[in-house]
C-alpha cells in the first residue's frame, strides 16, 4: 500500500529530515502493508532490517498512531519489494479498523477488533470545552441504559468525540466485562448493512445489533443519504433503547442541522441528552499537551506546550501531531526539547500561518467582490443576496485560516458553528450543482490566495 496516508506521512517527514542517500538507501526500499491493525514493514535484507528497527521505527510507529484511529503493532520482515498492482482499499476506508466491534459482529465471527484502552476517562483532560459531555459520558458508563439514552456528542473535527465514546465502552467493558459492547463508525455500519442486505443476511445483521448491550456509533453523519440504512438504524435504535440498552453517538453537528437524514430519526437522536464538545482554549491546549507527554514519558516544559498550544490551534488531534513532531525532531536532532527545537520542529506551520489570509481580508474581498458591506456579512440579515455571500465568506475563511468552526462563526457576528457548518456544507454542494457559484468561488479563492 505504498500510498496509504500512513506511509505517505512517513516518506514525507524522511525524505525531509535525512540526507538523500539514506532516504534512498534505507527508506526507499521499505514495503509497507497494513492488514487489521498490523503494520508490516518488508526490508530488502536483515540489515537493512536492523538498521530500520534502531533508528526509524520510532518515527514512523508515532506516526502511524497520530494518523490511525487505533494503536497499531508493527511487524518487520525481511523480503522482496512488491510492485502494487490493484489497491485493495480506499485511503478512506483503510484507515478505520477492519473489524470495528469489540463483540463479534455479523460479517465474520473470527474478526474481533478492539476498543483502544489508551481512550479511556483518565487520559481525557476536561476543561469548559467538554465538561458537560465528560459528565454525562461518565454518567452513562455508570448507570448505561437508565440516564440519557441516546447520548449524543457533537462537535468539530478531532475535538474529543471518539475518545469519549470509546472511553465509555472503556468503562462499561471494566465494569461489566462479559457486557457485548459494539464500537462501530458509521461508514462500516453502512457497509455492513449493504452486505448483509447483498447477502441476504438480513436476520443475522438484526440479531447482532439488536442482541447487544452497548452500541457506539462514531460519526453517524456519514449515514446521510442513505435510505435503508437510516431505516434499519431507526428500528435498531428504538429495539436497543426500549429494552434499556445504552446507545452513544458522535456527529459533527447537532441533529436538526445533519443534512440528508430522515426528520424521524434526527428527532429521535434528541430523546436522550445531546452534548456539544467545543474547541479548547490555549489554558486547556496546554494541560492536554502536558498530559500527553507525561502519558509517553517525554518530559515537556510549560514553556514548550504553552508555545504549541499558542500556534495549533485547530483541534486537538493536529495539536497531538504537532507534539510528535517536535518530539521526532528532538531525538533525530539529539537536541533535548526546547522552544527552539519546537520553533524548527513546526516551522513549516509556522511559516504556513504567517502566509495566512485574515478573517477581515476574507470578509472585505467578499463585500467588494458582490458589491455589498461587510457589515451586511456581519449583520443579522437573511435575504438571498446576503446570506449566500456570507456563506461562501465562511466556506473560505475555513479553507484559507486555521480558525475553528466557532471562532469563525464568532467573527461573522457571533454565529453558532453549526451556521458556519451548514454554510460550508450549502455552498460545496452549489459549487457542485451551479457553474456560477464554482466560477465565483474560484475566482475569490484564487485572489486570496495571490
Ligand atoms: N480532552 C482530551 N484530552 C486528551 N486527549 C484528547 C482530548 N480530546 C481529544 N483528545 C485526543 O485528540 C485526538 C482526536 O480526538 P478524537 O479522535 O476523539 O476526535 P473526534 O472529535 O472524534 O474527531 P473526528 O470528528 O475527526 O472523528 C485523539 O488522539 C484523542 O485522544
Amino acid at each position: 500500500m505504498p500510498d496509504h496516508p500512513v506511509w505517505v506521512s512517513c516518506l514525507d517527514f524522511f525524505q525531509e529530515s535525512l540526507p538523500p542517500q539514506q532516504f534512498n538507501s534505507w527508506i526507499k526500499p521499505l514495503t509497507f502493508d497494513i492488514v487489521g491493525s498490523q503494520i508490516v514493514l518488508t526490508a530488502p535484507n536483515s540489515f537493512a532490517l536492523k538498521l530500520i528497527q534502531e533508528r526509524f521505527l520510532s518515527v514512523i510507529s508515532q506516526r502511524a498512531e497520530s494518523l490511525l484511529p487505533f494503536v497499531p503493532t508493527i511487524e518487520l520482515k525481511v523480503g522482496k519489494k512488491r510492485i502494487p498492482t490493484t489497491q485493495q482499499t480506499t485511503p478512506e476506508t483503510s484507515i478505520l479498523p477492519t473489524a470495528p466491534c469489540e463483540a463479534s459482529s455479523p460479517k465474520s465471527q473470527k474478526e474481533f477488533g478492539k476498543l483502544n484502552p489508551t481512550l479511556c476517562f483518565d487520559h481525557f483532560v476536561t476543561g469548559k470545552a467538554n465538561q458537560l459531555a465528560h459528565a454525562a459520558a461518565i454518567q452513562v458508563a455508570d448507570t448505561p441504559g437508565s440516564v440519557y439514552n441516546p447520548l449524543f456528542i457533537y462537535g468539530g473535527v478531532g475535538l474529543g468525540k471518539t475518545h469519549l465514546l470509546q472511553a465509555i465502552g472503556n468503562q462499561i467493558k471494566s465494569n461489566s466485562p462479559k457486557a457485548k459492547v459494539c464500537y462501530i463508525h458509521a461508514t462500516n455500519y453502512v457497509s455492513d448493512w449493504v452486505k448483509a442486505v447483498q447477502t441476504k443476511r438480513f436476520d443475522e445483521f438484526k440479531q447482532f445489533y439488536n442482541s447487544l448491550d452497548l452500541l457506539l456509533i462514531d460519526d453517524i453523519q456519514f449515514i446521510a443519504d442513505k435510505a435503508g440504512t437510516q431505516q434499519e438504524f431507526f428500528y435498531t435504535l428504538n429495539t436497543l433503547t426500549e429494552a434499556h440498552k445504552q446507545v452513544v453517538i458522535t456527529c459533527d453537528t447537532f441533529p436538526k442541522e445533519i443534512s440528508g437524514i430522515e426528520p424521524r430519526l434526527t428527532s429521535r437522536f434528541s430523546w436522550g441528552l445531546t452534548v456539544a464538545v467545543d474547541p479548547p482554549n490555549v489554558e486547556m491546549r496546554v494541560a492536554i499537551l502536558l498530559q500527553k507527554a507525561s502519558q509517553s514519558k517525554m518530559s515537556l516544559g510549560e514553556d514548550v506546550a504553552f508555545f504549541i498550544a499558542k500556534h495549533v490551534r485547530s483541534n486537538i488531534r493536529e495539536l497531538e501531531g504537532a507534539l510528535k513532531r517536535v518530539e521526532a525532531f528532538s531525538r533525530f536532532h539529539r537536541r533535548p526539547i526546547s522552544v527552539e527545537v519546537a520553533k524548527d520542529a513546526l516551522k513549516d506551520l509556522l511559516a504556513s500561518q504567517n502566509k495566512q489570509v485574515s478573517i477581515d481580508n476574507i470578509q472585505k474581498t467578499v463585500a467588494d467582490f458582490y458589491r455589498i458591506k461587510v457589515a451586511d456579512l456581519l449583520s443579522k440579515k437573511r435575504t438571498r443576496n446576503i446570506t449566500r455571500p456570507r456563506q461562501m465568506a465562511m466556506l473560505l475563511a475555513r479553507e484559507l485560516t486555521p480558525f475553528s468552526l466557532p471562532e469563525i462563526g464568532a467573527a461573522f457576528g457571533d454565529r453558532d458553528h453549526s451556521t458556519v457548518l451548514y454554510a460550508c456544507r450549502t455552498i460545496e454542494l452549489l459549487k457542485r450543482s451551479n457553474s456560477i457559484t464554482n466560477a465565483e468561488y474560484n475566482t475569490l479563492s484564487q485572489s486570496l490566495r495571490n
